[in-house]
């Protein structure tokens, strides 16, 4: 899942029937963004963009009012909140109103697009709530794809926080090959584990894991049974992966460096949006692969190339839990 949105989705609760599961609004987030954002956007040149003059003049988030800026509606304008987590980065949209996304697809890659609009990895909507919870969550990825993955535990987000750090329950990994789905036979109970796939003429070794949407997390391959993963060409290499055909959904990849059974180290190729940062669903994916490969324990460090994230895959209740920072870039509005 979208780090940014696991950890700190903190839209205003348009009703007072849920519990305490939203997040509280979000505090912690250094002035060093708005500053460096301030200048960068002085130069910008786009006319279909503007930035809330009232945030950008605003050191710190904490002063800025959520509610009232989310509230505007001025028809033809979508008002976003640009989050990130680790460099994950998303346009998140107050949708709860309708539910239909107030964006096409086809916008969400314009918008999305790091030249000529806003620069995301993808676009989170907080879709109305079902069930008791405050919202649901619907994501296009950058090329517009849309995931599968937010059910009901996303949505009544389990969060507890320090300062800059959030812990998120991520429920529960879904292992049988044909649910994550992979069309690569099962060879564990009903899981493929360090399963053989041809790709381009190497044969890798993966293990494919569902957190509500597909990954394939992959150690090694025959040539190289263990990656230093700084020196592959991820570009050339992922989307080899995201397309194979064992992969009816496509997927994501996780390329997987052990430093120790506590200490991980992974580039991730994201569908629908190639090389990123950072990926929460894609760090626990690897700590529950890894588990599954007798590589590493329950609890690990997992370095991304936007920084580090502690996952922990509890026996008690099954489930994968991520702590990690998710921070405010800016506050902005633009034409659609
Ligand atoms: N970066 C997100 C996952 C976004 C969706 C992914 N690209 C997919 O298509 O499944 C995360 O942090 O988990």
């Amino acid at each position: 899942m979208a780090i940014a949105a696991a950890i700190s989705l903190s839209l205003p609760p348009q009703t007072r029937r849920s519990s305490a599961s939203i997040a509280a609004p979000f505090r912690s987030t250094s002035s060093l963004h708005f500053d460096s954002l301030r200048s960068n956007f002085s130069s910008l040149k786009n006319p279909n963009l503007r930035v809330s003059a009232s945030s950008m003049s605003i050191g710190t988030p904490e002063k800025i009012s959520t509610t009232s800026f989310l509230d505007r509606r001025e028809s033809g304008f979508l008002h976003f909140v640009k989050y990130h987590g680790l460099g994950n980065d998303f346009i998140l949209v107050d949708n709860r109103d309708s539910t239909e996304p107030r964006v096409t697809p086809e916008q969400a890659v314009k918008l999305c697009d790091r030249n000529f609009g806003i620069g995301a990895d993808g676009v989170i909507f907080a879709m109305p709530g079902v069930n008791g919870t405050d919202y649901t969550m619907r994501i296009f990825n950058s090329d517009g794809s849309e995931p599968e993955f937010y059910c009901a535990y996303w949505c009544g987000i389990n969060c507890s926080r320090n300062s800059r750090r959030r812990k998120v329950d991520m429920g529960e990994p879904i292992l049988k090959a044909s649910d994550v789905p992979t069309k690569l036979p099962a060879n564990k109970d009903q899981a493929a584990v360090k399963a053989d796939i041809n790709v381009d003429g190497v044969t890798w070794n993966v293990t494919c894991v569902s957190m509500g949407n597909p990954h394939c997390v992959t150690f090694g391959n025959r040539q190289s049974q263990n990656l230093t993963v700084d020196e592959l060409n991820l570009a050339a290499i992922g989307p080899k992966f995201e397309h194979h055909e064992m992969f009816p959904a496509r997927t994501n990849t996780e390329f997987v460096e052990v430093f120790s059974h506590e200490h991980l180290k992974m580039r991730v190729w994201e569908r629908g949006a190639g090389a990123t940062l950072a990926c929460g669903t894609g760090a626990c994916a690897v700590v529950v692969a890894a588990v599954l490969e007798g590589r590493a324990g329950r609890s690990c460090t997992v370095d991304l190339p936007g920084g580090p994230l502690d996952i922990e895959w509890k026996e008690e209740d099954n489930h994968v839990y991520m702590t990690g920072p998710a921070e405010v870039v800016f506050y902005g509005s633009v034409a659609v």
